[in-house]
């Protein structure tokens, strides 16, 4: 047979081994380039033979071999080439010519083994599998294989090929030999003097394949192999132990078969092992049993919440619901609401009540859906999703999930998370939730899935559909007070190793933290304040312990340590925030300028609103980062306005330019809601009279002359007390919502609520103004 010729100087390649040779010589180059780069794919893989150079001779027997593929890469304006071969057969060279000769196909003669020899040899290979397995898989497997197959022949010839340091002419003398018994005990020699060295006492390699007589062999010496077997065993331990249902049970079986198969270092391996560790993790079958007792639940929600009552009444209802009935499925809660309010720590009061997990998975900024439902395993570094991971963390299969922040999902390139959370809020199709890494229905019927979020108008609207909303709303400074001094100075204590005879806090001291120090609808910043101080105290503590006493601190160094408006403003630094604020903007007061309210996701904010008029052609301009609603209410109130000219007896011309800004440029503003707002400051402006500094304004109006009902009532009320106003008027469609504040707000605000702009205007304009007229 004629067959190009690739010549090597160095290795043999044996049958059934696999080779990477790269081509340099100009000899084999050539050949290369005549019968095999551009011999096309479609005629089916090319054979070639593989020559030995020795001396300066070529070798009389070589290997035939086919070429699996050719990789050529550019390096240095040169291109490089690399043949993937695999031995197929022995042959003889009849005679040697270039690039192609003709050679003459070798078969095996195979005689008797005696059984000594056969064992002794079958033991060797058992060795060098272990050591195979620990670096090349691949290999290991195939020899394992022949192992179990004892194939003697080709045995020898695979021992043969990953035998390092023999000598290429051994080599060759073993290529050319046919006589399998002959190459058996060749093989089995090398063998011998390769492990003489090194004893492997303690191999447990009869569990891989049985070898006549092998010895039985301690299990104090574990090797890889050994090892892997452990492994093997604990992984199947661990699947028993999860108790998988029926449904999945047959196809993770397959794949830990497949597992069995596969060598221990091999990529694929390791991917298949962390998936099926994944799986054994899981609790398929493990859940708390729900003890629902409502007063215990009740006493709970009291201790460890300060006011809130109606967010209590909702929990306690949603709990002797779930007590009643044991349907499971149920409104999806959400609680909406500024940071810091106690929205997560409400959800988990609820968990400890109900004796449930407690797990939370927080949303914000996530942007692909493969965060919630994981990625397809055949991504490089897939894993799965957070679901999966709340439920593994959890280890039961009922925890209460708090899906923290799904106001700040977006839908990014790679699928959208809201979609795919639908999926898993839906209880007709939550029982069976595929995610794509785990790849087997996971039924997450029985987890209670709760949700917060800041600002309810960013959820997508099918997902906000599935949810029942619980507003919280932010605390005043009365509601603060209460929460500092009954939750969070008992919870900092401990933490910072105080009891109570160390550290007192005056009430004055608290008020000062509260009004100068936050600004927040919640008590987040609050609560690092208070660590603040108790950290200075236990400094002090621990000197006063040591007996440390200088000059400079011996006044310092009594306890208890009285936290008063000099310690505060000693430890947290000068005020950040003041009632001077207030009192500022209200001395900016003038014609045009009137206080509105604005609702923001961290509560509700004192907006100042101001406008001048000059003689010009007529034209309105706004700044402060005003939207297209905003906009809209300047055109309503300004309109309103040049309608009821006559009516209020108003100096108006239409030549007047009119600027509206509303300060804080940098955030933007927008909503109906500032209407009113406008309306009296445009009024204002006009008439040369001022609006009263001492209320605050929020309702939509309309052309006609009506005041409208507008959202965020709570927050705004609470708002403008924390700003420190105490008269607000506001919708008279809005009464119901004013009355949920709670009463300390409620108590100390003067509200006026209104039906038209007329009332308004009687509300909220000074009565004997001093200021000027505009007259233009
Ligand atoms: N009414 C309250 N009584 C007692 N402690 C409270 C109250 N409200 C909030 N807290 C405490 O304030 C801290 C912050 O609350 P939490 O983390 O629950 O806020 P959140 O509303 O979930 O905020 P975010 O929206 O930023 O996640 C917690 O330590 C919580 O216990």
């Amino acid at each position: 047979m004629e067959l190009p010729v690739l010549l090597l100087s160095n290795g043999v390649l044996m049958p059934e081994a696999k080779m990477r040779i790269p081509v340099r010589s100009k000899f084999n180059l050539e050949m290369l380039d005549r019968f095999v780069v551009n011999r096309g794919m479609a005629q089916g893989k090319t054979m070639i033979l593989i020559a030995y150079r020795e001396d300066k001779d070529v070798y009389p027997y070589a290997t035939v071999a086919s070429v699996e593929q050719v990789t050529c890469w550019q390096y240095n304006a040169h291109t490089q080439y690399t043949l993937h071969v695999v031995g197929v057969s022995r042959a003889k060279i009849e005679a040697f010519k270039h690039p192609t000769c003709t050679v003459k196909f070798l078969v095996d003669i195979h005689g008797d083994v005696s059984s000594e020899i056969e064992t002794a040899f079958l033991e060797n290979c058992n060795r060098m599998l272990v050591y195979l397995s620990r670096e090349n898989t691949e290999a290991a497997y195939r020899l394992q294989k022949l192992l179990k197959e004892k194939r003697l022949d080709s045995l020898s010839d695979a021992v043969m090929s990953h035998l390092n340091a023999i000598p290429n002419s051994t080599l060759l003398t073993f290529l050319s030999t046919v006589d399998v018994p002959k190459r058996v005990d060749q093989a089995n020699a090398e063998l011998d003097k390769m492990f003489k060295n090194i004893p492997l006492a303690g191999v447990q390699i009869e569990d891989l394949i049985p070898v006549k007589g092998t010895r039985r062999i301690t299990p104090g010496n574990r090797t890889h192999l050994g090892q892997k077997r452990s492994e093997e065993d604990e992984l199947e331990r661990k699947l028993d132990e999860a108790q998988l249902p029926d449904t999945v049970k047959e196809r993770v079986l397959q794949d830990y078969e497949k597992l069995k198969k596969m060598g221990t270092n091999s990529q694929e391996s390791h991917v298949l092992r962390s998936y099926l560790e994944l799986v054994a993790s899981l609790p398929w079958n493990k859940s708390t049993t729900d003890q629902i007792d409502i007063s215990i639940a009740r006493k709970a929600l009291e201790d460890s919440h300060e006011g809130m009552k109606s967010v209590k009444t909702r929990v306690l209802e949603f709990l002797a619901v779930r007590k009643l009935s044991d349907a499971v499925g149920g409104p999806i809660l959400c609680f909406s609401g500024p940071p810091g309010i106690g929205k997560t720590s409400v959800a988990r009061a609820i968990a400890t009540a109900l004796g449930r997990k407690f797990e939370r998975i927080s949303l914000g900024g996530i942007r692909d859906e493969s965060d919630i439902r994981g990625h397809r395993r055949t991504y490089v570094g897939a894993m799965h999703g957070r679901i999966i991971q709340a439920i593994r963390h959890a280890g039961s299969k009922n925890p209460l999930i708090l899906l923290d922040e799904v106001d700040k999902l977006y839908a990014g390139v790679s699928g959208s998370p809201s979609a795919a959370l639908l999926e898993v809020l839906d209880p007709e199709q939550n029982f069976s939730f595929v995610d794509h890494y785990l790849n087997l229905p996971f039924d997450l019927s029985n987890v209670l899935f709760i949700a917060t979020a800041n600002d309810t108008s960013n959820i997508e609207p099918p997902l906000l559909d599935r949810m029942e909303l619980i507003e919280m709303t932010g605390y005043s400074t009365h509601e603060k007070l209460r929460i500092v001094e009954n939750h969070i100075i008992p919870r900092q204590l401990p933490r910072h190793g105080l009891s109570d005879d160390c550290i007192e806090f005056e009430m004055a001291g608290l008020q000062h933290i509260v009004n100068g120090y936050t600004k927040e609808a919640g008590v987040r910043q609050l609560e690092r304040c208070v660590a603040a101080l108790c950290r200075h105290a236990a400094l002090r503590v621990a000197e006063v312990m040591n007996g440390d006493c200088t000059a400079d601190t011996f006044s310092d160094l009594e306890l208890p340590v009285i936290v008063d408006i000099a310690l505060v403003e000693k430890v947290l630094g000068i005020p950040k925030f003041s009632h001077f604020d207030l009192v500022t903007q209200m001395k900016a007061f003038r014609p045009g300028v009137c206080f509105g309210l604005a609702w923001t996701p961290f509560g509700g904010e004192l907006m100042l609103i101001e406008t001048s008029g000059v003689k010009g052609k007529g034209e309105v301009s706004m700044t402060g980062k005003l939207g297209d609603v905003l906009k809209e209410s300047v055109s309503v109130a300004r309109s309103w306005l040049r309608a009821n000219v006559e009516r209020y007896k108003l100096e108006f011309s239409e030549e007047m330019d009119i600027h509206v800004h509303l300060p804080a440029g940098a955030i933007g503003k927008d909503g109906p809601s500032a209407g009113c707002a406008l309306v009296l400051a445009l009024f204002s402006l006009v008439a040369g009279r001022n609006v009263r500094n001492d209320t605050a304004v929020t309702g939509e109006i309309s052309l006609s002359g009506s005041v409208l009902p507008v959202g965020g009532i709570k927050e705004k009320v609470i708002g403008a007390h924390r700003a420190g106003l105490r008269r607000v008027t506001l919708p008279a469609s809005n009464r119901n919502h004013f009355e949920e504040i709670e009463d300390g707000v409620r108590r100390e605000i003067d509200v006026v609520f209104v039906e038209t702009i007329d009332e308004l205007l009687t509300a909220m304009m000074e009565p004997h103004s001093l200021g000027y007229l505009a007259k233009l």
